[in-house]
């Protein structure tokens, strides 16, 4: 099990990690979802030991990874973005070197080496050089390495970065056969990554944990948002209060945009919101009654997509924020830098 509590990281005056705090059960699969610079690789690289917090505590199995850290590391494996592989080494002998920094008693390792390439599927490229491998079979020496010693979590930066769809596939399996024995935590900035394997997801933005539930929970969430658009020819308000009555119907919206033909044929658009029903008979039902005739008629459910892009949203706000902080900046550098060119100038005017 893994607890952290009150998490920080800060980089000089930036803080990479905001006050994360959370609890990994055993045997499940996480997903650390966030957009890039979110503070996920920061998050895995404190709970793996390789960097110290600014702040908090992570307990790996009851071990402190700052006050024990060689108790806390046993319990993990770990698949860095950019996994340290040794192109020059064969796959066994990679394992091997792995096998004696991970301290892997001497008689265990041949055994220890094996299960962990026949795991990863890598028993047939033993004695290939890790630089003559695709870049899925490097990623696969990546996780043996990982498994090596079967450690209880496996812990995977972007595990899929840069795969072919096919590898992918091929990854994204090996993650589900690991959880049979593991607990394993993986990150991503791709929704649909994380949706496909994951349990539970924990979604990361600005250093901060902004959502955490299961797959299931966060999909549901979603369900209790669907809106159904429709453009009709009717008297507007009419329209409108009738809809607002349906049962299920949460708000009723005038759509703004409108094109030059429902002009023309004068017609109305509504984006009608409810709390995931679909309204669309009910809503034929009163067009068909007062002879409302529909020209269109568009039903949607948010999804995991939506949920995601509006819990990270602040993000793009504080980019454009920062953009516009960073622009305002340079225009300040450069208006000083003329003021004091055209000084120069007048100081020399007046010299002549
Ligand atoms: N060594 C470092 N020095 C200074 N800032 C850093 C350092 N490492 C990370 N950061 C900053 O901390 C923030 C979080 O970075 P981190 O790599 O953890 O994000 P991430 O969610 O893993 O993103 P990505 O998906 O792009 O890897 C970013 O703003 C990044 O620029």
């Amino acid at each position: 099990m893994i607890e952290v509590t009150g998490l920080v990281k800060k980089y000089g005056n930036h803080v990479a990690v905001d006050h994360l705090s959370f609890r990994l059960e055993p045997g499940k699969i996480y997903g650390f979802l966030g957009p890039n610079g979110a503070g996920k690789s920061t998050t895995m690289n404190m709970m793996t030991g390789y960097i110290g917090p600014t702040e908090g505590t992570i307990l790996i199995n009851g071990h402190d990874i700052v006050k024990e850290p060689a108790e806390a590391k046993r319990c993990i494996g770990y698949l860095p973005e950019l996994p340290p592989l040794y192109t020059d080494m064969t796959v066994w002998e990679y394992l091997e070197f792995a096998a004696q920094l991970k301290n892997i008693p001497a008689k265990k390792r041949q055994e220890s080496i094996l299960n962990a390439m026949k795991m990863t599927g890598l028993v047939d490229v033993a004695k290939r050089l890790i630089k003559n491998l695709s870049k899925g079979y490097r990623q696969r020496v990546g996780f043996a390495q990982a498994v090596l010693g079967m450690p209880e979590i496996i812990i995977l930066d972007e595990p899929t970065v840069g795969l072919d769809p096919i590898q992918i596939i091929e990854i994204r399996s090996l993650i589900k056969e690991l959880a049979k024995e593991h607990t394993v935590i993986l990150s991503s900035h791709i929704l649909s990554e994380i949706s496909a394997v994951c349990d539970e997801i924990l979604i990361i933005s600005h250093g901060r944990l902004v959502a955490s539930d299961t797959t299931e929970n966060l999909m549901h969430y979603m369900d209790s948002d669907a809106m159904l658009e429709i453009s009709i020819r009717a008297p507007k308000e009419q329209a409108k209060n009738s809809f607002a009555q349906l049962h299920h119907v949460v708000a009723v919206l005038e759509a703004t945009k409108q094109n030059e033909d429902d002009k023309h044929l004068n017609l109305t658009s509504f984006e009608i919101r409810t709390d995931g029903a679909d309204v669309r008979e009910a809503v034929f039902g009163i067009c068909a009654e007062k002879n409302w005739p529909i020209y269109e008629m568009k039903y949607s459910k948010a999804t995991l997509e939506d949920v995601f892009m509006e819990l990270t949203a602040d993000n793009k706000a504080h980019e454009e924020e920062m953009d516009e902080i960073k622009k305002s900046a340079e225009e300040a550098v450069k208006e000083a830098e003329q003021t004091k060119q055209a000084n120069k100038e007048d100081d020399n005017e007046s010299n002549i």
